[in-house]
């Protein structure tokens, strides 16, 4: 289990280029065979990525979490980025196409991660939050998730947000995650930037070219700063940082967040002569 402490942002105004790297930026989730995992010390937000092929990987509590079982006090969203996923939730298979998400709650006993044929793994993303209540596990499709069209093709952010675990959406404790897909000739997401200091928030990069990189910019609004960050790597965002990306390319992302209130609207816009 790789752990990140959080950080002050008085000290994160002097990182460097590689202290950036190693407190903000997950390179390797996705390892054939294998499930890797990342604590954050933000909202104990677990982010995770798990490549099963010939056999079912369990997702087992690590010693970080001193707890029985990893559903023991928590909860999490799944979204497949691969091929056909099967996902066994105490004896209760879930098939998940690719970009479909599954929640599974609190009090889960054994989680099961598969893929149908293993000559086209599954490539599943994953998020956990600390829960106090248990709800059921289930599932939702992407073409049943909210879409929220923003943006323009002049501002070139002209893209959809796809809602999956919100207030309208799969019930959670506090866990709330989508997918954001930006349009063709498209690179910016989350600009006008905004910040919600009751919430952290983490992202994770996917569909980029190997050679196309994501600008992620991140830091207090009158102190930017920016990782690059390749296709299928995540970053942690504090919760008093903006984030806020510009590709190479256009690209999609899962974000996720967790924390104080469980209110996707709640954004305090960063005014454009406040960036710096
Ligand atoms: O494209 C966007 O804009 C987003 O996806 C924004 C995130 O959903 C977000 O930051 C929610 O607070
Ligand atoms: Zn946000």
């Amino acid at each position: 289990m790789d752990i990140r402490h959080a950080s002050h942002p008085d000290d994160v105004k002097r990182y460097d280029t590689e202290a950036l790297r190693k407190h903000f930026l997950i390179e390797n989730l996705f390892e054939a065979g294998h499930i890797h995992m990342t604590y954050t010390h933000y909202d104990r937000l677990v982010i995770g990525g798990a490549v099963p092929t010939e056999q079912p990987l369990a997702l087992e509590a690590p010693q970080t979490l001193k707890t029985e079982y990893f559903f023991e006090r928590r909860e999490a969203g799944f979204v497949n980025l691969g091929g056909p996923a099967v996902i066994t939730v105490d004896g209760e298979k879930h098939s998940l196409a690719r970009l479909d998400a599954l929640y599974v709650g609190k009090g889960t006993k054994e989680v099961l991660l598969a893929s149908e044929n293993a000559a086209e793994p599954a490539k599943l993303y994953f998020c956990s939050a600390n829960a106090h209540h248990q709800l059921p596990a289930s599932k939702m499709a992407i073409d049943k998730a909210n879409p929220n069209h923003l943006g323009s093709l002049e501002t070139s952010n002209e893209r959809t947000i796809y809602q999956f675990i919100h207030e309208g959406g799969l019930q959670s404790c506090q866990l709330m995650l989508g997918i954001t897909i930006l349009k063709p000739g498209s690179i910016w997401n989350t600009m006008p930037a905004h910040l919600h200091d009751r919430r952290m928030e983490a992202y994770l990069y996917f569909d980029l070219n190997a050679d196309a990189r994501v600008f992620h910019m991140m830091g207090q609004a009158e102190e930017t700063r920016h990782i690059v960050v390749a296709n299928e790597q995540g970053v942690i965002s504090p919760p008093w940082s903006i984030h806020s990306g510009a590709g190479t390319s256009n690209y999609s992302f899962i974000w996720a967040m967790a924390g104080e209130n469980y209110t996707f609207k709640d954004m305090d816009i960063v005014q454009m002569n406040t960036l710096k």
